[in-house]
């Protein structure tokens, strides 16, 4: 099997999120002093950003293009996010399945239908580009590498177009979400405690300066920017149960028997709010990971937002530096308040419990510029 860690390294050496990201705040700054939805700017920014990738370009454009719109693309998303977390009756009752008694199958079809022919779009386009250079081919992007491949008749485990498309799918899904969700959370959370806001503003004024905008360069010297990025990640992982694993052979962990053949599920998210590991556990405290040697690496086992082992998530490391350089961007550009007449306490934390744990209302905010005007003119 192609190993995906593999195709991320490959595509991942130029990480291209600072112009995209610019743009996304000079969009912000176009929205300055009215009440916005501040994940339909993260979820445009990061699907840009991985299909760039991924794909080699944006390909979802505001306005409609030949393979879909950036609307039924998000809805694509959130149907896909949604049936995959979705308990389906006809798996656990076979015999009742034909009935579809949820509606669900019928869902499936008809998300999986419109990512196909998105999908089958992107690779006619991509297999045009390859026929038409010939020998002088370079690979560009993620697809063009699958497709290179895939033609290697000596491959030990062939992929075939399905299996290519199941990547591509794969990685948008996993990078697309994850990094927006996660700056959200940590937005709502800032809101509700303005100290860290003060706190992290001092440190992005002292390291960076009003004069230009957050580098990923900047970020090791940006440690609470950092243990924000944690904290959040402990409060509200992407993912609340990993990848179920398969014990291999008998074993013995924490005091429990697992014979061999037990399917295991890690629940990551209690991990994060047990309070024999952590104190003030449902407390929002970046300083506690301050002076602290725990990483989101998969090393250290009270904190596993992109898993562990064999199978942790092969895109942490971009992952994480979109989250971290599009929060400190956020967080250096603008000052943030909630919509007149919300307050912080009365601002909801309930999340949707799937998959995934996006916020159960998306987050409104207001925003106003912090730097000078010509930064996001060039943004
Ligand atoms: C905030 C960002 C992200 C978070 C929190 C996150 C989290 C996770 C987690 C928890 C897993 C399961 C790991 C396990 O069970 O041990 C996973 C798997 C995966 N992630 Fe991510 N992820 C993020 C970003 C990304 C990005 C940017 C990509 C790709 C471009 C990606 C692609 C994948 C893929 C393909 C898998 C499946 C790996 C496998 O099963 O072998 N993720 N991710």
């Amino acid at each position: 099997m192609v190993p995906v860690r593999c195709l991320l390294a490959a595509g991942t050496q130029d990480v291209p999120h600072g112009t995209l990201q610019r743009q996304t705040l000079g969009e912000l700054h176009e929205a300055s002093g009215r009440v916005v939805v501040l994940k339909d700017y993260l979820s445009t920014l990061n699907l840009n950003v991985i299909t760039r990738m991924v794909l080699g370009k944006k390909y979802l454009h505001k306005e409609a293009t030949a393979a879909t719109t950036l609307e039924e693309w998000k809805w694509m998303f959130d149907e896909l996010f949604l049936l995959n977390g979705a308990l389906n009756i006809g798996d656990s009752i076979p015999w009742l399945d034909w009935m579809d008694l949820q509606g669900y199958i019928k869902r499936m079809k008809k998300v999986s239908k419109m990512f196909d022919g998105f999908l089958e779009h992107v690779l006619d386009e991509h297999n045009g580009r390859r026929l038409l250079e010939g020998e002088s081919f370079v690979a560009k992007d993620m697809v063009d590498v699958l497709l290179e491949i895939a033609s290697d008749p000596n491959l030990e485990v062939q992929i075939g177009r399905d299996g290519i498309k199941a990547f591509i799918q794969d990685l948008i899904a996993g990078g697309t979400e994850s990094s927006a969700m996660m700056v959200e959370w940590a937005m709502s959370e800032i809101l509700k405690k303005p100290e860290v806001f003060a706190k992290v503003a001092e440190e992005l004024d002292r390291v960076v300066g009003r004069g230009r905008w957050v580098t990923e360069q900047d970020i090791r010297s940006l440690p609470y920017v950092e243990a924000i990025v944690k904290e959040t990640m402990r409060l509200h992982p992407n993912a609340p149960l990993l990848a179920p694993r398969l014990s291999r052979e008998d074993a013995s962990v924490g005091g429990y028997n697992i014979p061999v053949g037990t399917r295991v599920l890690v629940n990551v998210w209690s991990i994060g709010r047990d309070p024999a590991l952590w104190d003030a556990p449902e407390e929002f405290m970046p300083e506690r990971f301050l002076d602290s040697k725990i990483d989101v690496k998969g090393q250290d086992f009270e904190l596993l937002p992109f898993g562990s082992g064999r199978r942790m998530c092969p895109g942490y490391s971009l992952g994480l530096k979109v989250i971290q350089v599009s929060l400190a961007n956020l967080l250096h550009g603008f000052s943030w308040r909630l919509p007149d007449g919300a307050s912080k306490e009365e601002l909801s934390m309930e999340e949707i419990f799937g998959l995934s744990t996006p916020r159960k209302f998306p987050l409104e905010v207001v925003v106003h510029p912090k730097l000078p005007a010509h930064l996001y003119a060039e943004a």
